[in-house]
């Protein structure tokens, strides 16, 4: 037993596509007991691209069309000669069936001369006789046959006397729809004798690019989710990181704005050896300075100094200890010696909001 897969004759022949066991091995050659579909190479006087339906018995018919939504086989004769190919079918061993009404004709071999039967079979005829087909019973009784030979009986549709006409088989509904409706082929049971049917594979099975183009699209979409979130952790880290480092800044800046002491040294270092003169008051000058890259501060190097620097430092802690939106706020001072200096915060255009009690 073999799996006889679809077939395409040729461009112009129909695919052959419904349950067959193989009767030899030709990969062309399908077959059912009883009938055979194949395709032209093995019936060499018939052009390359037909499809033949071989039924028994030695019925060799073109199949024009396989229509398998309405499960119709369209068959012609080689010849355009249906009566004489019909006359030894017998579709009981195959799964077919005519889709038209089928009549019980007798061929009678006439004199040319009493030719006036409903269906005249010209390629049959010749020798001065003309052979007719009589339907059933009924017209026998008016039928002048006395001069007529009775040839073979021939149950076929009427169609089959049409020389131009295609006769159309029907298979059965349960061959091939159930397993149709669930996308794939059908088959005959290999072990077993009866017509049992079972369901394979696919009709449009997924082809080895189809599967590649679809492994190279998720693998894709499945890299660029990758990446994606790969990019987005990344930036939640950075976001992380530096919302820690202007945390980390602001404490280290707001350890600054706290009245630090200062030794003249640093006063010096912090404006920079007094290169920036804000202004002057009556105590004392004003520098611009700096005691980190974002802290900018105003330093007043006051002029008369006197004692021991104990009640400036007093008066500073209580200074520093003011913190009002309105006052200045005391960042740091200087009691170095005689020289003394208030660091305040910097306000940027003379504005002046500051209170200095000294
Ligand atoms: N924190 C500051 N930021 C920026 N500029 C300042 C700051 N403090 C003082 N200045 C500048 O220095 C100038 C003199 O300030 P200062 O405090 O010495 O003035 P004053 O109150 O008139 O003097 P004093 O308090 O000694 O009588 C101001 O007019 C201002 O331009």
């Amino acid at each position: 037993q073999h799996d006889c897969t679809p077939t395409t004759c040729s461009d112009h022949g129909p695919t052959i596509r419904f349950p067959f066991r193989l009767k030899n091995h030709h990969p062309h050659h399908c077959g059912y007991p009883g009938f055979d579909l194949s395709c032209s190479p093995n019936a060499t006087h018939l052009p390359t691209t037909t499809t033949i339906l071989n039924l028994p018995y030695s019925v060799e018919v073109l199949v024009t069309n396989i229509d398998y939504e309405s499960q119709l086989i369209h068959i012609k004769d080689a010849n355009s000669c249906f009566p004489q190919q019909l006359q030894n079918l017998n579709l009981s061993t195959t799964p077919f069936q005519f889709a038209d009404f089928v009549y019980n004709f007798s061929l009678f071999s006439c004199p040319s001369t009493e030719s006036y039967f409903p269906y005249n079979i010209t390629c049959l005829g010749g020798d001065g006789l003309e052979v007719c087909a009589l339907d059933g019973e009924d017209s026998i009784y008016y039928a002048p046959l006395i001069s007529c030979r009775k040839m073979y009986n021939l149950s076929v549709p009427s169609q089959a006397f049409d020389q131009t006409a295609d006769l159309r088989l029907q298979w059965p509904k349960w061959v091939c729809g159930k397993c149709e409706a669930k996308g794939k082929f059908c088959r005959f049971k290999s072990n077993s004798t009866s017509d049992e049917i079972e369901c394979f594979g696919k009709l449009n099975p997924l082809k080895k690019g189809d599967l590649v183009i679809g492994g190279v699209t998720v693998g894709s979409l499945l890299l660029l989710v990758i990446v994606i979130t790969m990019y987005w952790f990344h930036k939640q880290k950075e976001i992380k990181r530096n919302g820690q480092l202007r945390i980390e800044k602001f404490l280290e800046d707001y350890r600054a704005l706290k009245p630090v002491r200062y030794s003249y040294a640093d006063i010096k270092k912090i404006t920079c050896q007094f290169k920036d003169k804000v202004g002057q008051g009556g105590y004392g000058t004003v520098y611009k300075g700096q005691l980190s890259t974002d802290v900018h501060v105003a330093v007043k190097v006051l002029n008369n100094t006197k004692g021991n620097g104990e009640e400036f430092i007093n008066e500073v802690g209580i200074i520093g200890k003011i913190h009002h939106v309105n006052v200045v706020r005391l960042v740091g001072y200087c009691a170095d010696g005689f020289r003394r200096a208030l660091i305040s915060e910097f306000l940027p255009n003379d504005f002046a909001r500051k209170v200095h009690v000294i």
